[in-house]
C-alpha cells in the first residue's frame, strides 16, 4: 500500500483518576494515497478522536502519527499547523464560516494566510472550486444568506483551496436533508476520484457505501473493517447492504 497517512498504537486517554476514559486503546490504521475510508461505530466510541488524532487536531497520548514521512506528534505546534493547513483539508457537520466575511472571503481565508498574498490568483482558485460544487455566483452573499447545502459546499471549497493530500470530514451530512447530503456526497466522490484521499466519520450506512473501506469502532478500537472497493453508482443498494451487514456484524 503506498500509505498517506498511518497511526501506529494509537493511544487517547482524557481526564484522569475515576474519571479517566480510554478514548483509543491502541489503533492501527493505513491510509492508501487517494483512498476513501469511512468510520462508523456507536456513539461514543472514537470515531470523532480517531478523526482528531489522525489529522493532528488533537495531540494524542500514545503511538505515533504519520503523514507521508511527517511524524505528527514530534511537530511543535506552528509547524503542525504548517502541514495541517498545506496538506490537510477539514469539514465538518456545521461549516465554521467568519459572519463578518462573504463566502468567497471565507473561502480563500486558510490560503491567504499561507502568505499567498495574490488575492486575484486565490479568487480565481475559489471560483473554479465555487464552479465545481455549484455555488458560483454565490460569492458576495453574507453566510446567513446561503442554505445549509450552499453552506457546507463552500466549506468544501475552503478545504480543498490548498489542494490538500487527505480531506477529513466528521458528519459532514450530518445537518444536511437528504438530498442536499446525497449532492454533498457525490461531490465527495468526485474529489476522491480527483485524487484526494478522503477520511469520513459518519452513523449512515448510505455515506459509508462511497468509501473503498469502512472501519468500524467499538470502545476505542477498530474491531473490523470492510472493503468495498471503488464506487460506482449503479452497485449503491449491494454496497449499502454491506455496510448494514459489516454494522451488525460488529453489533452496531
Ligand atoms: N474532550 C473530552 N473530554 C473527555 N472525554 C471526551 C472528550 N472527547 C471525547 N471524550 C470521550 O471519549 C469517548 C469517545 O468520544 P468520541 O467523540 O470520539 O466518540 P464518537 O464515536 O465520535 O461519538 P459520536 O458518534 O456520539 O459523535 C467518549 O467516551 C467521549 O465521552
Amino acid at each position: 500500500m503506498n500509505t498517506i497517512l498511518s497511526g501506529k498504537n494509537v493511544v487517547k486517554t482524557f481526564g484522569k483518576g475515576n474519571d479517566l476514559v480510554n478514548a483509543l486503546n491502541g489503533v492501527n490504521v493505513d491510509i492508501a494515497k487517494g483512498e476513501f475510508v469511512a468510520v462508523m461505530g456507536p456513539s461514543g466510541s472514537g470515531k470523532s478522536t480517531l478523526l482528531f488524532a489522525l489529522s493532528g487536531m488533537d495531540g494524542i497520548t500514545g503511538g505515533a502519527v504519520k503523514l507521508g514521512d511527517i511524524e505528527l506528534s514530534k511537530l511543535h505546534e506552528k509547524a503542525l499547523a504548517n502541514v495541517r493547513r498545506t496538506q490537510m483539508g477539514f469539514i465538518f457537520q456545521q461549516p465554521t464560516m467568519l459572519r463578518n466575511l462573504n463566502i468567497l472571503d471565507n473561502i480563500i481565508l486558510p490560503a491567504a494566510s499561507k502568505g499567498k498574498k495574490d488575492r486575484e490568483k486565490l479568487t480565481q482558485k475559489a471560483a473554479a472550486l465555487m464552479k465545481q460544487t455549484g455555488i458560483a455566483g454565490l460569492e458576495n452573499r453574507d453566510t446567513t444568506e446561503v442554505s445549509g447545502g450552499q453552506l457546507q459546499r463552500a466549506g468544501i471549497c475552503r478545504a480543498l483551496m490548498n489542494a490538500p493530500e487527505i480531506l477529513f470530514a466528521d458528519e459532514p451530512t450530518g445537518a444536511l436533508n437528504s438530498k442536499s447530503a446525497e449532492d454533498i456526497m457525490s461531490l465527495l466522490v468526485t474529489i476522491n476520484q480527483e485524487g484526494t484521499a478522503i477520511l469520513l466519520v459518519t452513523h449512515d450506512p448510505k455515506i459509508a457505501a462511497r468509501a473503498d473501506r469502512v472501519l468500524f469502532t467499538k470502545d476505542g478500537s477498530i474491531v473490523s473493517e470492510l472493503p468495498l472497493g471503488k464506487f460506482n453508482p449503479r452497485d449503491i443498494e449491494a454496497r449499502g447492504e454491506q455496510v448494514l451487514a459489516g454494522m451488525a456484524a460488529v453489533g452496531i
